[in-house]
């Protein structure tokens, strides 16, 4: 396996307020025993609520925080100690900040990189030209980075973290603020990377449209414990999550009556139906269109953010046979 985490936990000392003029020193466990492993060439989605542990989760496997306990291994080196090695194996990307030089044009901020981490010449004019193709950096090469679209500057902040190669990457909100035709763009490019060069990529995301495109895989954390590891496809089975019935009726109407569905949702003549899983859609629909009139109707399955919030609803602990 190329990453490995056992138990891993951090806590944080914090001091909170308690009465007046007292503050209390307490211990918050951002991540509390964590364990998991993860193969060379695997994608895998890591989510759940703000505050979560994802980041805190992150930061332990690449180096920028020490665990409290446990133990972490990545690329066979543990990150906290080994952590100039670790860069030569890694590429990191957090959403929200960037690691290019705001004032230098692309260009040079990575020709800078490539001495840092003395990438040879041939190697680094290949790669830089493969990604030029890939991401289409070429019209904003020899813009200076602060001039850049959030868009623009996501894709130089890829290239910046693929440069040397790195067989594993840890992507923290690789689309956050982005436009449709970006994110995409992204999500394309990993899903490329991922095939061509076999990365092995850890992504932590809010838009579950990354998660539903590339992994297979998911962890869900929640309140640092990892509360589910398995497939997409089983996580979505286990949320029991029921189909929508979308009805387009010729007028507005109160809430349509059907035997075992209810109404979630009404917006003038449009009316959203719960199926509840395991019932007929196809007899649901039968009974409504007979009844009323329904100028049309289409059956919508979960998509992944029902199901999350599903798993919320039940509570996440009733996942936790997933986790080993
Ligand atoms: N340096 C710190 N000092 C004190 N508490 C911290 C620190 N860093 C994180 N925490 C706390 O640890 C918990 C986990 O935070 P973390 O940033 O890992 O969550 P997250 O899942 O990444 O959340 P988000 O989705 O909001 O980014 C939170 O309760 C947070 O307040």
């Amino acid at each position: 396996m190329i990453i490995e985490v056992r138990d891993a936990a951090k806590s944080f000392p914090v001091r909170r307020r308690a009465g007046r003029f007292r503050r209390v020193r307490e211990q918050v466990r951002a991540v509390d025993r964590v364990s998991f492993a993860i193969q060379p060439g695997e994608i895998v989605g890591y989510i759940g609520p703000n505050g979560a542990g994802k980041s805190t989760t992150i930061k332990m496997l690449t180096g920028i925080l020490t665990p409290s306990a446990g133990h972490v291994r990545v690329a066979g080196l543990d990150p906290a100690r080994q952590r100039m090695r670790l860069a030569r194996r890694i590429g990191v990307v957090f959403g929200q900040r960037t690691t290019l030089w705001w004032d230098l044009p692309l260009r040079d901020s990575l020709s800078l990189l490539r001495h840092m981490y003395r990438i040879d010449r041939d190697r680094y004019a290949a790669n830089l030209a493969a990604f030029t193709e890939l991401l289409d950096l070429g019209p904003f090469l020899d813009t200076p980075v602060r001039q850049l679209s959030l868009g623009q500057r996501m894709r130089g902040d890829l290239t910046a973290a693929l440069l040397h190669d790195p067989p594993i990457l840890f992507l923290d909100e690789p689309t956050i603020g982005l436009d449709v035709v970006s994110k995409a763009a992204v999500r394309g490019f990993l899903e490329r990377i991922n095939a061509e060069r076999g990365t092995t990529i850890l992504l932590t995301t809010h838009d579950l449209d990354d998660i539903e495109r590339l992994c297979r895989r998911v962890m869900v954390i929640d309140q640092g414990r990892l509360a589910y590891d398995g497939d997409l496809a089983e996580l979505r089975a286990r949320a029991a999550t029921p189909r929508t019935l979308v009805v387009d009726l010729a007028r507005p109407a109160p809430p349509l009556t059907a035997d075992g569905a209810s109404v979630t949702r009404v917006d003038g003549p449009r009316q959203w139906l719960a199926v509840p899983p395991g019932s007929s859609a196809a007899a649901l629909i039968a009974d409504i269109t007979a009844r009323y009139e329904v100028v049309d109707i289409a059956l919508r399955e979960p998509d992944i953010e029902d199901v999350i919030h599903q798993l919320y609803r039940q509570g996440l602990s009733t996942l936790e046979d997933s986790v080993p």
